[in-house]
């Protein structure tokens, strides 16, 4: 049974940009539940909102109008300190460009993450050892970013992003630079992250075939949620092509 309590939710939410004295409503009054365990897939033109949603939800912006709550904080009430601290214990980011620290190997890539939140050298070791291999990059553990291929830094920058177990694992066109079979094996990554321990999945892409694995689609036009249903039958990532 799920959980009926959402992990996250948008209440009303507009977000205007002000592009010198033109405003731009990159989201225009939009709610949205999230329920814990959840893998969402956002669809959406360029310029749609998708972005601006996973950076509010995320907490590296915050609404113009509108709430938003996670798990039970309410985090468009926070400021700066609050909501430092929120990404910091909550939530995972992956972006496109893969954006790891090139003078560091896989493993010290995802143990300086660690280093935010643990303090327990022994533990901080034992942790980025574990992801690693769960993301299947145990042999290539002290490659550095160079010396491996693209879909190897996308699943470095996943097993970084999970390894403090956040609640809220927030995907930007994760497969966006890379090859399908990359990217399918990134998706599958994430997939079983979802399944096996429960990590809520937010997962924004303009590539249609993604949403297959979702447990919900949600497609954004012009800032707004233009439709939205449940996937009765999601894919393993595994199957999926573009
Ligand atoms: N920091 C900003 N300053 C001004 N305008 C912005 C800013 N961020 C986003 N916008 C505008 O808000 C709208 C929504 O942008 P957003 O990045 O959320 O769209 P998107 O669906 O993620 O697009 P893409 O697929 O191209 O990333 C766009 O019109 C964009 O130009």
């Amino acid at each position: 049974m799920m959980n009926t309590t959402p992990l996250a939710a948008l209440h009303n939410v507009s977000k205007v940009y002000q592009l010198g004295d033109v405003p731009v409503h990159a989201l225009d009054n939009v709610s949205l539940e999230i329920a814990e365990g959840e893998l969402v897939v956002v669809l959406g033109p360029s310029g749609s909102g998708k972005t601006t949603t996973l950076n509010l939800l995320g907490g590296l912006d915050r609404p113009t109008e509108g709430r938003i709550l996670v798990a039970g904080e309410e985090i468009s009430a926070y400021d700066d300190d609050a909501l430092t601290d929120y990404r910091r214990r909550m939530v995972g980011f992956v972006f496109q460009f893969f954006n790891l620290m090139p003078t560091l190997t896989a493993r010290e890539n995802v143990e300086f993450a660690l280093e935010l939140v643990e303090s327990d050298r022994r533990r901080i070791t034992q942790r980025a050892e574990e992801i690693l291999a769960q993301v299947g990059l145990a042999e290539i553990a002290d490659r550095f970013p160079y010396q491996m291929s693209g879909g190897q830094q996308q699943r470095v920058a996943v097993a970084r992003a999970v390894a403090k177990q956040p609640r809220l694992l927030l995907c930007d066109e994760p497969t966006g630079n890379l090859d399908t079979e990359a990217g399918r094996n990134v998706l599958e990554t994430i997939q079983s992250l979802n399944r096996e321990y429960g990590t809520t999945v937010v997962l924004v892409t303009h590539n249609t075939a993604i949403a297959e694995m979702a447990d919900r689609v949600i497609r954004m036009h012009d800032g707004r949620i233009a439709e939205e249903h449940r996937n009765p039958a999601p894919k393993p990532a595994s199957a999926i092509t573009w």
